[in-house]
């Protein structure tokens, strides 16, 4: 294990939280950080604003590919251990209420606390298990407050937070990510950009991983690295 973020290789994790791709590949890089030698570098951004700048269509455009995806979330959830279920009324969910407000609150948590990157993993996985899990509310702020208080901040800090979420600096920030993502090339997420020999290699989506493993130089052992681990182990002794 090196001793210096620095010295690690930067991958950058560009998501939004109304992705629920998103969220198989957020947990399972969350998994790896601590076994490949990687800086992860959360990028919270807006779905909705790459498809626009890129042109893309949301999956919901095509109600074959919509049906698939129903299905193979199921899977996926199941064979990477994230407790995925589509919300009830997901026309309502996702394209209505959406996540403009959600992600504005992850920008503001990135931005204004001190140990950003853990607050803003424990956020997102918050209001990913709100609106992908339980069928529950991302949009109001007291739904915000909510996920807030349940990834450990005060409620003073909370109130602050869902205050500077609404200031035109954190608005600037979600949508500054948003145009790094389609400087990237994005065009759907989730998008990570890993940083190799003073390269930029991209990849869309949660399937990729053992691909990004080979260009890290790392060992993808499936999606549960530490139970793949203490498995080997148990065979062994
Ligand atoms: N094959 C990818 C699919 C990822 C995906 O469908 N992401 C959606 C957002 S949840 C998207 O951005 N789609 C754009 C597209 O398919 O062009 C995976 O398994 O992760």
């Amino acid at each position: 294990m090196m001793s210096s973020s620095s010295k690690l290789k930067l991958v950058e994790f560009f998501y939004d939280v109304i992705s629920p791709y998103s969220w198989l590949a957020f947990e399972v890089f969350c998994r790896y950080r601590n076994v490949w030698d990687i800086n992860l570098k959360l990028r919270p951004a807006l779905l909705g604003g790459v498809y626009r700048g890129s042109g893309n269509r949301s999956p919901d455009d095509v109600p074959r590919k919509y049906h698939y995806m129903g299905m193979d979330l199921l899977r996926l959830g199941s064979y990477a251990a994230v407790p995925l279920r589509a919300p009830t009324q997901p026309v309502h969910a996702l394209m209505a209420k959406g996540s403009l407000a959600a992600m504005r609150f992850v920008t503001a948590v990135g931005e204004m606390e001190t140990d950003g990157d853990d607050k803003v993993e424990k956020v997102s996985r918050e209001l990913w298990k709100r609106i992908w899990s339980k069928d529950q509310d991302i949009s109001q702020l007291a739904s915000l407050a909510e996920v807030g208080r349940q990834a450990g901040l005060s409620a003073k800090k909370v109130e602050e937070l869902l205050e500077l979420s609404q200031d035109s600096a954190i608005k600037h920030k979600l949508r500054d990510t948003t145009q790094e993502a389609l400087d990237y090339g994005g065009f759907g997420f989730p998008l990570t950009v890993c940083h190799v020999d003073g390269e930029a290699k991209i990849f869309f989506g949660s399937d990729r991983f053992e691909i990004m493993a080979h260009c890290l130089g790392e060992k993808w052992v499936g999606p549960q690295p530490v139970q793949e681990a203490i498995m080997k182990a148990t065979m062994a002794s």
